[in-house]
């Protein structure tokens, strides 16, 4: 039986007179590396906000590791099991890089904030646990020795990796990232490469958004192709690409 980590069903949403999401469905299943490509404007943004709670659906439902899921607010999300990253980085630009990892952990730990102000010994203990796993995951994502710089002294590439390991953090059951190879060289495209695909072999589930295709095509083992909305094909990467629909919407148009 094969395992479902993310059901995605009939999905729609509507922006005034524009249908951006037209019955959207997918499944994507544990360990998989999921692409969500498509041009311009196809939907893949919204997609990720109807996801992640930041936009409701007008139709349609979830199904996260086999239970309803409704990401209705957006702080429960992480909770829920979902973590993700922006196509435009978002760090807490002042803080350290262990910082911004360790805000991730806090996610999933308990003692709260009267904890935090009587600073409980079980407050303490968890604290040590949580720089202690923040460590471990900026070692993982292979920015150990930036633990103690402000997130926004990090090179491009490096802040991208540190979203990574702060969404980490949270022990997702999904991985969504959106657009992370965008504006990085092809250096940090194949460490990025590398990185995701460490992260499946990981038995971690990802969803990658990516205008890439090359990027996409090379890590993904199936691939949903949105255009206006809608799918137009889904596969492996194989028979997407061979697919016409998707060779005159998306990759026939060379500009992505
Ligand atoms: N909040 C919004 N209000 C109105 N229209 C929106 C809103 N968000 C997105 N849209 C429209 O919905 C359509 C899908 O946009 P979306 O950003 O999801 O596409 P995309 O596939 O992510 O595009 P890109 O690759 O350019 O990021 C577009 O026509 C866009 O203008």
């Amino acid at each position: 039986m094969s395992d479902l980590v993310l059901n995605v069903s009939g999905i729609s949403k509507r922006f005034g007179g524009l249908q951006a999401l037209t019955d959207v469905r997918m499944q994507i299943e544990r360990g998989q590396v999921y692409g969500l490509i498509g041009p311009n404007g196809a939907g893949k943004t919204t997609f990720f906000n109807v996801i992640t709670g930041l936009y409701t659906p007008d139709s349609g439902s979830f199904e996260l590791a086999g239970k309803p899921y409704e990401p209705t607010e957006v702080h429960l999300v992480a909770q829920a099991g979902i973590a993700r990253t922006f196509q435009n980085i978002r760090l807490f630009a002042e803080m350290t890089a262990l910082e911004n990892v360790m805000v991730g952990r806090h996610v999933r730990t308990g003692s709260g904030l009267l904890g935090a102000i009587f600073r409980t010994s079980k407050f303490k203990a968890e604290e040590l646990a949580i720089e202690h796993r923040a460590r471990e995951l900026l070692d993982y994502v292979g920015i150990a020795n930036l633990a103690d710089y402000k997130a926004r002294t990090l090179s491009y590439g490096d802040q991208r990796r540190l979203e990574i390991a702060r969404a980490l953090a949270t022990d997702p059951q999904l991985i969504a990232l959106d657009e992370p190879a965008a504006g990085m060289n092809a250096t940090e495209k194949i460490q990025l490469r590398e990185l995701i695909d460490k992260i499946r072999r990981d038995h971690r589930t990802v969803l990658l958004i990516e205008h890439d295709v090359k990027l996409v095509m090379g890590l993904c083992d199936r691939v949903t192709v949105l255009d206006y909305g809608k799918v137009i094909a889904q596969g492996t990467p194989a028979e997407v690409q061979r697919n016409p629909q998707v060779i005159e919407a998306y990759l026939g148009t060379g500009g992505h």
